[in-house]
């Protein structure tokens, strides 16, 4: 394969899997928006975390709900798991890394609050960690996750919405992560200020 076939191929495959997605989630979008909407009118907020690149993935998503998406519009009430250097080397210096978001949670969280999880695998412990301890503060879960759900889909539950990229590669997986995102931020954004 030539270097351009290859730019070829990743950007043919990006295209395919953000096919796959809309076709398999497309309803399930809808009402993850709605959800988060609902969550945000009724005075709750968002939680996000997520490793590596979901970590960045997170932090865009709180920003663009603190601050903005597309529109001026007034700063919506989100918190990223993943942005105090502080608070997080404490936790996996102390404790165990597979705590550093479960902690914060247990400290941030309320019934009214969703937490919003990005992995790939679904099997980061720290993301699993988290899970439970948002249940454990009765809060409900938005799961964006990919390839067979790993231990992160039975840990689920009724009250908990996941988003399943149907793909198998780390990469496609967080495009269609991104994409969503931008997705739930129109949606909240449409839900709670109305056409533009
Ligand atoms: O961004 C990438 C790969 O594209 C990596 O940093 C990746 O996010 C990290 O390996 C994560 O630790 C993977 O975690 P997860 O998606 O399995 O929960
Ligand atoms: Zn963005």
């Amino acid at each position: 394969m030539t270097l351009q076939d290859r730019v070829l191929f990743q950007f043919t495959a990006n295209a395919a899997t953000n096919h796959d997605t809309l076709m398999r989630l497309g309803d399930l979008i809808e009402a993850a928006g709605s959800r988060l909407a609902h969550c945000l009118l009724n005075d709750g907020k968002i939680l996000a975390c997520g490793n590596g690149g979901s970590a960045a993935q997170a932090q865009h998503f709180t920003s663009e709900l603190i601050n903005r998406y597309e529109r001026d519009r007034p700063g919506l009430p989100a918190i990223s798991l993943t942005t105090d250097s502080s608070a997080l080397t404490s936790i996996a210096n102390d404790y165990r890394f597979d705590e550093v978001f479960a902690k914060q949670i247990r400290a941030l969280g309320h019934a009214d609050d969703i937490l919003v999880v990005y992995t790939t695998s679904g099997n980061s412990a720290s993301i699993l960690g988290a899970v439970t301890a948002a249940h454990d503060r009765d809060m409900s879960v938005l799961a964006l996750n990919g390839r067979d759900g790993g231990a992160l889909a039975p840990l689920l539950r009724e009250t908990d919405l996941e988003l399943r990229v149907p793909a198998e590669v780390t990469a496609r997986i967080q495009e269609a992560h991104l994409l969503i995102t931008h997705c739930l931020c129109d949606l909240i954004d449409q839900q709670l200020f109305g056409e533009e």
